[in-house]
């Protein structure tokens, strides 16, 4: 008889074409390289004409270049995952380790209660032992609403886990699952029921949402509200921990006398005088407070938005983790982030190329960024604990045993753990836990993870995973741009830094791969140079490219054609659409002159010490209107805001120096066509698109009506300002 044969339980496949990319990626250098020799060669002469504009020119194009040579650590190596859960059933089955999923809410006003239960509902009905699955909701506006929400969840459970479990539902959340239904499929008196329920108990909660507080009948029913009596703001009260269901009850069964796995509502401690360190502050009380109450060694952690989508994801991931070969290194699967609310042509852009290509090139070295949601992680490296190939953490698991405590007895005793003082004199938030002060803890996080041996996972299964809620307004999105970019930078200049804290112990490609996103908001400098500096030139009449004829020529014709085509290819084959990837490149300029220049300047103030950590949370919900416009792919420029005036600033710049050489040529014939044609293709081209890719916003100022216009004001000052420049340009 031979041996039992060793089946993984997933497998690494390096991702096709990489050769014929790396071929690419160097003539592409090479163009690069003739670029910059040419500018070098041809700097004007001090008191020529152009000489400052060639040297911003030169300054931009030597970034550009070290930022596309960047960008390749993300594209050299990718690799594809596999699980096969099949496998890990058969040989697990009855010894899957617990897990704990940790949902994270901050504002009922921008993340309904109903959206936040409905992620919960998901995460309940994973396809999993319900004894070895607990639900943490954190509740950072440790809202009455948010509580009663999901107190109505944990009944409706009762009825929807089952449900799920016969008929096999997908999604799980239920909001999305009878979204997705057409009226033909809603027939059944099962159907019905599960239906009539959901409803009564979205009605009830979005009643008390409307009234803006709980009923008395509701609050007499349940004594859990009295913990509210001594509460006095959102920023000021004690901690509240409540077990909704604890598995190990006997009364914690569904309607057909199945369990319920475990969940818990957490709102930790808030004092004025204690910071409460945003998003990663929640996650370490729920570290804390879910280690003594299931303690499962896996941790799911998930946005309020973000609900399961594939009710199979917990085996998926536990397969790069329970591999008997090669899970010990692993120390977080993360997901793809995906959203729900997409339009066909993303108006706002989209992750897609971060999800299709860069996270599996990451992968290739070592493994992808945390980015906050939809990442599984091994508890013990949350703690802070270090690779070792010899201690191994081994996963698997019994049945929890029944606790002496009763519940009431451990959530007095465990609300100590989520208090506002309990991290003093602590190395919680530095050396245990997610790591505090960086507006993308998750990144910081899983960074020093990484930095501490371990590697990380990118799994994109073909059914997604999770689905989230994505901006719906140019300002949220540029909001939220600035606080990832600014975060990335902040890692560059912080004690964690890759490039002094991750050399020699992340692979150098995987520290060149996280710089792609720390240098995400210093790219904002060559950006503004490249949109302004040639367009002002052009309405000089000064050339700051070779002209046509020139063999000089043909490394920026290639560069620009190459580069064009490759991102346009890569979009489409990530599955964008065409007119998808041209607003890709717009909401890309936008990101660069607004978003990325308060990143800069916020971390430059932050260095300096008079600027603190923020977190604006990204709204979920869309008032109709907007709704009706984002659906319409027309952009919302809404209200007037500093980053509004800088875009449109620029958008009129582009427009005059345009219409400025159209009048040179047409009116007064002052320059020749041919002329130039010949000096200044490149720049009336560069010019050309910048003004082409505006379209949508010069619509927003002199034609649009609705709400979601440009601001007369902002509208007025940039054409003022810009209006201004190109004066004292041309004219001086
Ligand atoms: O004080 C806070 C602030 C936020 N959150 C929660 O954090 C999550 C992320 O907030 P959101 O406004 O949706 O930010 P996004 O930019 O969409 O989030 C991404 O980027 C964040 C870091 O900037 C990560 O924390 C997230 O996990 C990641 O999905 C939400 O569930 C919030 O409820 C808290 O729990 N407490
Ligand atoms: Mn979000």
């Amino acid at each position: 008889m031979g041996e039992l044969k060793y089946e993984p339980l997933f497998e690494t496949k390096k991702a096709k074409g990489r050769i014929i990319y790396r071929l690419f990626a160097t003539s592409l250098f090479c163009g690069i390289l003739l670029i910059w020799i040419y500018r070098l060669c041809n700097i004007p002469k001090p008191g020529e004409n152009g000489r400052y504009g060639w040297i911003g020119m030169l300054g931009a194009e030597l970034w550009f270049g070290f930022y596309w040579f960047l960008t390749q650590s993300l594209r050299w190596n990718r690799v594809n995952r596999q699980a096969f859960r099949d496998r890990l059933l058969q040989r697990y089955e009855n010894e899957l380790p617990r897990v704990d999923v940790f949902v994270c809410t901050a504002d009922p006003a921008i993340e309904p209660p109903i959206m936040v239960i409905n992620t919960v509902l998901s995460v309940m009905a994973y396809n999993y032992p319900p004894e070895k699955l607990s639900v943490y909701l954190s509740d950072d506006a440790s809202s009455e609403l948010t509580f009663y929400a999901l107190l109505e969840a944990s009944r409706f459970a009762k009825n929807w886990l089952p449900y799920c479990k016969k008929f096999n539902v997908e999604p799980r959340s239920p909001a999305a699952y009878f979204a997705s239904l057409s009226v033909s499929d809603q027939s059944d008196a099962e159907f019905s029921e599960i239906k009539r329920l959901y409803e009564d108990m979205a009605n009830k909660i979005d009643t008390a949402c409307k009234a803006g507080r709980v009923s008395d009948q509701a609050k007499l029913e349940y004594k859990g509200f009295s913990k509210w009596s001594s509460y006095s703001s959102k920023k000021n009260h004690a901690a509240i921990l409540q077990i909704l269901i604890d598995s190990r009850d006997e009364g914690a069964k569904d309607i057909d006398g199945v369990k319920l796995p475990t969940l818990v509502y957490v709102a930790r401690e808030k004092r004025p005088q204690h910071f409460h360190n945003f998003k990663a502050g929640a996650m370490n009380a729920l570290i804390r407070v879910s280690s003594e109450i299931s303690n499962g060694p896996v941790i799911l952690n998930v946005d309020c938005d973000m609900y399961s989508n594939n009710s199979n994801s917990i085996q998926d991931a536990l397969c790069f983790f329970m591999d008997e070969e090669k899970s010990h290194e692993i120390a977080f699967v993360q997901f793809p982030q995906s959203f729900e609310n997409t339009t066909k042509n993303e108006i706002y852009g989209s992750l897609r190329v971060i999800d299709k290509v860069e996270f599996h090139g990451a992968d290739g070295y070592g493994g992808p960024l945390y980015t906050g949601t939809g990442c599984f992680h091994r508890r013990d490296t949350l703690y802070g604990r270090e690779f070792s190939n010899v201690a191994r953490i081994d996963l698997k698991s019994s049945c929890p045993e029944k606790r002496e405590e009763n519940t009431h007895e451990l959530e007095e005793r465990l609300e100590c753990l989520a208090s506002s003082t309990y991290e003093q004199n602590t190395q919680w938030g530095n050396e245990i836990g997610l790591k505090y002060g960086c507006p993308v803890e998750d990144v910081l996080t899983g960074l020093t993870i990484k930095c501490k041996g371990w590697k990380s996972v990118f799994y994109r299964p073909k059914r997604e995973a999770f689905l989230g809620v994505t901006a719906t307004t140019l300002d949220q999105i540029l909001v939220q741009h600035k606080r990832w970019s600014e975060g990335d930078l902040n890692i560059l200049f912080s004690k964690y830094s890759p490039v002094w804290y991750g050399l020699g112990k992340l692979n150098p490609g995987l520290v060149l791969g996280y710089l792609n996103y720390c240098f995400w908001s210093p790219n904002c400098f060559a950006t503004l140079c490249y949109s302004i500096v040639p367009s002002l030139y052009l309405l000089r009449g000064i050339s700051l490219f070779p002209q046509v004829s020139s063999k000089w020529f043909l490394p920026f014709a290639y560069v620009i054609i190459a580069e064009l085509t490759y991102s346009f290819a890569e979009f489409l084959w990530s599955g964008g659409t065409v007119l998808g990837w041209w607003n890709e490149q717009r909401i890309w300029l936008y990101k660069r002159t607004s978003s990325y220049i308060f990143a800069v300047l916020d971390t430059m103030l932050k260095l300096f010490g008079s600027s603190n950590t923020t977190f604006i949370v990204t709204p979920k919900v869309t008032d109709e209107d907007v709704l009706l416009r984002y659906k319409q792919e027309a952009m919302e420029f809404g209200s007037a805001s500093p980053m509004l005036t800088i875009l449109s600033t620029l958008a009129m710049l582009n427009l005059f120096c345009l219409m400025g050489l159209v009048k040179k040529l047409l009116l007064t014939r002052e320059l020749g066509l041919k002329y130039v044609f010949e000096t200044m293709a490149l720049q009336i081209l560069l010019c050309g698109v910048l003004v082409f890719v505006n379209l949508p916003l010069y619509n927003a100022v002199f034609f649009r009506k609705d709400k979601g216009k440009i601001p007369s004001s902002t509208a007025v000052q940039s054409v003022v300002f810009s209006l201004s420049v190109c004066t004292c340009i041309a004219y001086l």
